[in-house]
């Protein structure tokens, strides 16, 4: 099997709001993703996917959700706090851990990507020392 991956940065905040430390303020991240796709065989451009396409579905689906925004869960106390601001917030039915980012970038990209590839491994950095990993185990 074959298997390309591109890399792509995003800046966002967000809190976890039932942490039992500092991760309950407002805080942002660097974030740093990796998207891995695979198939049998290149197509006949020689390609899994041209670098290019990958590029514009992850900025449709990922980037542009993501990028430059304030990442909350949907609950009361974060209600109150965009009642105090007029910044562009990202709903999450969950805390927006690493662990709920992959889940819903694996769901916004298998959607989206050409049938002729599947997602196979998706990496997202909070931090340089910090990251979580999702892979397509059949
Ligand atoms: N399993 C998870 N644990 C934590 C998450 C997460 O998404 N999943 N997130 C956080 C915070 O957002 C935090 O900013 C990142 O945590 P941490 O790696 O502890 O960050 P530090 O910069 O403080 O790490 P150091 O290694 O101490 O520099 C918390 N936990």
């Amino acid at each position: 099997m074959l298997s390309i991956t591109k890399e792509f940065r995003f800046e966002a905040a967000h809190r976890i709001s039932n942490h039992g430390g500092d991760c309950k303020n407002l805080h942002g991240h660097s974030y740093i993703l990796y998207v891995t796709v695979s198939a049998e065989e290149p197509d006949e451009q020689d390609m899994l996917i041209d670098f290019k396409l990958l590029k514009s579905i992850v900025k449709e689906q990922v980037l542009n959700h993501f990028d430059h925004v304030l990442i909350l869960k949907r609950n009361k106390p974060n209600e109150a706090l965009q009642a105090l601001t007029d910044q562009k917030i990202c709903w999450f039915e969950h805390e927006p851990t690493v662990e709920r980012m992959l889940l819903f970038i694996r769901d916004a990209l298998i959607h989206a990507l050409p049938t002729t590839v599947q997602l196979y491994k998706l990496k997202l950095y909070e931090t340089a020392s910090s990251f979580g990993e999702w892979e397509n185990k059949p």
